[in-house]
């Protein structure tokens, strides 16, 4: 391992939120019977390929921003059992001493690539490609399918958020910051939901655990609380700006947004402002929040207040906040919560891990899964997947053997994978191999890069994108296609119904 890779990865493992996780345990039960089974039959050293990938984009979203790779890289570091889930185990009355044994030695030694986080990816794209020994990939798909899937989803909902807040032009997009600490599926989805959140494009969170461990930036403004603790609005208001001259927002909706909380703000300002000061902001929580912004911002305006942000926060999401912009609101920023950390309107992605081959005498024999839905059938061996740019712009991904050749510029035919008439020549184009390896025979070979990085890379990522497969209804279906050597090998394999010989 080099020594920055090195480095970067003890800095990761340093973070609270990773420290001490083991998680030997997060797997489903079946995955420790199957290792179980490997191990009584002999069969624990077989070399094999899983595949993680997603059959389709949640919430008819027309892609999906790929996040939680830092999450693997760290479990698959990590990974093994303590003494008490030893213990545990043996509770259960289903393993022998040799298999616990086993486990207690268990360590990752397999080989990972994947595509780093932040990518733009699509449907049936391998985004992690996993090769080793059965024992050890059985254990821990549970684990990187959580991680990936989570991450992705909230990403992608992320991406969907923020870009409704310009009519979705990227560089338009106004400051969202993310709320969802108190209304997530617990902790642990609150504060890897809050980076994912930030990876796709959020501004800020008010999670300060996700401040602490991720350096993602943290922001916040009041609770209704704090004004109904004084004894009228303005002092609530005075209070709050006294101890946070330079940037308070205030909340400016708990008893009427146009007759006490704006007129209260504007006092206030005027008072900072005698101290050398400007309002940074005020935050409307209820009401029409298209009539109260652009009434507020009138007001403001008036006396002087043009720099001071409106802030929008009350149960929002992409529809409305769309919405709320087609009505001409006057906000310069959104506070998001329930919608983006619960991935309102699609609760999961469906990540799967399928075995794609498997290793006989020192070669690969391809494996795959028949479905009477023939989406569903996996894609045979091991694999690449490749991204063809025309003039910048993502054209189409092409799913490969590995030990295929990439096309270096001459004019290439796809052809849709299901109705092979449709076919596509690409020419003039770059291309770029997704897959970057990530472990080595057990050893991080990657240097992670930092969540602003991720951040950059993923806003630049979905400049790749055409606005059509940005938009958030009935997107246009970016191309995924097969190689015809791939897709050859999947049609005989399926007529052989699996069967190599
Ligand atoms: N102009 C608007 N167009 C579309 N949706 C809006 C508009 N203004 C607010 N909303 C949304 O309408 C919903 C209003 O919720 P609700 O009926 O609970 O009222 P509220 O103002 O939040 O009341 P409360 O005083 O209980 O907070 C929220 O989801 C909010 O984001
Ligand atoms: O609406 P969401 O998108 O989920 O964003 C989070 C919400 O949490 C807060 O409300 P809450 O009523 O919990 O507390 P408050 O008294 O501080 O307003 C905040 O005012 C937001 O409305
Ligand atoms: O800082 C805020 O305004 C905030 C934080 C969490 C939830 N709601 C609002």
């Amino acid at each position: 391992m080099s020594a920055n890779i090195a480095k970067r990865i003890e800095e990761i493992a340093a973070m609270p939120i990773y420290r001490n996780r083991q998680e030997g345990l997060l797997t489903d039960l079946y995955q420790l019977t199957m290792m179980y089974g490997f191990y009584k039959s002999g069969r624990m050293e077989q070399h094999v390929v899983f595949d993680v990938f997603y059959r389709s984009n949640p919430c008819d979203n027309g892609y999906v921003i790929c996040a939680g790779l830092e999450q693997v890289v760290v479990y698959l570091n990590q990974v093994a059992f303590q003494p008490d889930e030893i213990q545990y185990l043996r509770s259960l009355g289903l393993f022998d001493e040799g298999f616990l044994e086993e486990l207690k030695n268990f360590r990752f030694t397999g080989t990972v690539y994947a595509i780093p986080e932040g990518s733009v990816v699509f449907p049936h794209e391998p985004l992690v490609r996993i090769e080793g020994r059965i024992f050890e990939l059985q254990l821990i798909e549970s684990a990187v399918l959580c991680f990936v899937n989570h991450q992705s989803l909230i990403a992608t909902k992320a991406t969907r958020i923020v870009q409704a807040t310009s009519g979705g032009v990227i560089e338009d997009a106004h400051p969202t910051s993310e709320f969802g600490l108190r209304r997530a599926q617990n902790s642990d989805a609150a504060v890897f939901g809050a980076r994912a959140a930030y990876i796709g494009g959020c501004s800020s969170t008010s999670n300060v655990t996700a401040g602490f461990n991720f350096a993602i930036p943290v922001s916040g403004t009041q609770a209704h609380s704090w004004i109904q603790s004084f004894d009228s609005e303005i002092e609530a208001f005075r209070a709050y700006v006294h101890a946070f001259p330079e940037r308070a927002i205030l909340l400016v909706d708990t008893y009427d947004v146009l007759h006490s909380g704006i007129p209260n703000a504007i006092t206030v300002g005027n008072e900072l402002r005698a101290q050398g000061y400007d309002l940074l902001g005020v935050r409307i929580d209820s009401g029409d929040l298209a009539y109260l912004s652009k009434a507020a911002r009138k007001m403001l305006d008036a006396e002087g207040f043009g720099h001071t942000q409106i802030i929008a926060s009350d149960d929002l999401d992409e529809d409305t906040i769309r919405d709320l912009m087609l009505q001409g609101a006057k906000l310069d920023g959104f506070g998001v919560g329930t919608a983006l950390i619960t991935a309102k309107g699609c609760p999961a992605l469906g990540g799967v891990y399928k075995l794609a081959a498997e290793k006989r005498d020192g070669s690969w024999i391809p494996r795959i899964k028949v479905s009477e839905n023939p989406l569903k059938v996996t894609n045979p061996g091991k694999k690449k997947v490749i991204r063809f740019y025309v003039d910048q712009k993502a054209s189409a991904d092409l799913i490969m053997l590995d030990e295929e050749t990439i096309p270096q510029g001459e004019p290439v035919t796809l052809f849709d994978p299901i109705h092979t008439y449709k076919r596509k020549v690409i020419q003039d184009y770059t291309v770029k191999e997704l897959l970057v390896p990530i472990f080595v025979d057990g050893e991080i070979v990657y240097e992670m890069p930092t969540i602003e990085q991720i951040r950059s890379f993923a806003r630049l990522e979905l400049a790749t994108l055409s606005s059509e497969t940005r938009r958030p209804k009935n997107p246009h279906v970016y191309h995924v296609d097969l190689s015809l050597p791939l897709w050859e090998l999947k049609r005989d394999l399926v007529a052989r119904r699996g069967h190599v010989n």
